[in-house]
């Protein structure tokens, strides 16, 4: 079952992103509050966006030693954002300190995401560049499976690996899935696309949205068409 759609809060700064949210007259979208917003407008964003009741996704892709990640990952938990994400490739390891530093003392703690391969990396990077000469979706199934046995909640990955993933993980490992385009959009930056309605039809739990709806002239029927294509609403 499809459980929502995010917006890819990409903006340089809180006033860019209040601006944005005055577009959507009586909508509360789930927002990503990504590398780009969180640099430039800083935790205390975060904080009132979750007092104001948004749902959060900071999406700061987090990939160091074990250590080191634990440590920022209870940072970050302390702003009671509701999902994190780091970087597969940090093994393991570097996952279960996440956890461990996620989770706050009552026991709670935000949904914890691995993002397998960048949904802007093509197959021919990932053979000349990264020397991983395997089919980028049994890539992606193979991080997922060891994300699931460290503990994690789920997968950022391309709508088009979902049910490889669902396979590997079962149905309740969460899929989170940018790269999502309308069918008249531009791909931009990213290679493995799907539009919402592919992604719905996949099993994708939540879209990652940016550009076809920030960059739209009419971000609140981006949105609303985001919403129609991926909830069926
Ligand atoms: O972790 C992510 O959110 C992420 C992972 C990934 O593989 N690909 C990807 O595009 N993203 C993020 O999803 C958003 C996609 O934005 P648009 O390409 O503008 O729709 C950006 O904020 C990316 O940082």
């Amino acid at each position: 079952m499809p459980h929502d759609v995010i917006v890819a809060a990409d903006f340089p700064h809180a006033d860019a992103l209040r601006d944005f949210l005055e577009k959507l007259p009586g909508q509360r979208p789930y927002l990503k509050v990504g590398m780009e917003l969180f640099y430039g407008a800083g935790p205390s964003l975060v904080r009132e966006l979750k007092d104001e009741g948004y749902s959060v996704f900071l999406d700061l892709k987090l990939h160091d030693i074990p250590n080191t990640v634990g440590r920022a990952m209870a940072v970050l938990s302390d702003l009671q954002v509701d999902m994190v994400n780091l970087h597969a490739a940090g093994g393991s390891d570097m996952m279960k300190y996440a956890i461990e530093g996620l989770t706050r003392p009552d026991g709670t703690r935000p949904l914890l995401i691995a993002v397998t391969q960048l949904t802007s990396t093509s197959q021919q990077m990932l053979e000349d560049e990264l020397l991983i000469n395997q089919p980028v979706d049994e890539v992606v199934a193979h991080y997922a499976s060891f994300s699931k046995h460290a503990g994690l909640d789920g997968v950022v990955c391309s709508p088009r690996e979902v049910e490889i993933v669902k396979e590997a993980c079962g149905p309740e490992f969460l899929t989170v899935t940018p790269g999502i385009r309308f069918a008249d959009s531009a791909a931009d930056d990213q290679v493995r696309i799907a539009t919402p309605e592919n992604a719905r039809a996949s099993g994708s739990d939540f879209i990652v949205v940016g550009r076809p709806i920030t960059a739209s002239p009419d971000p609140l029927a981006a949105y609303l068409r985001a919403r129609t294509e991926f909830l069926g609403e």
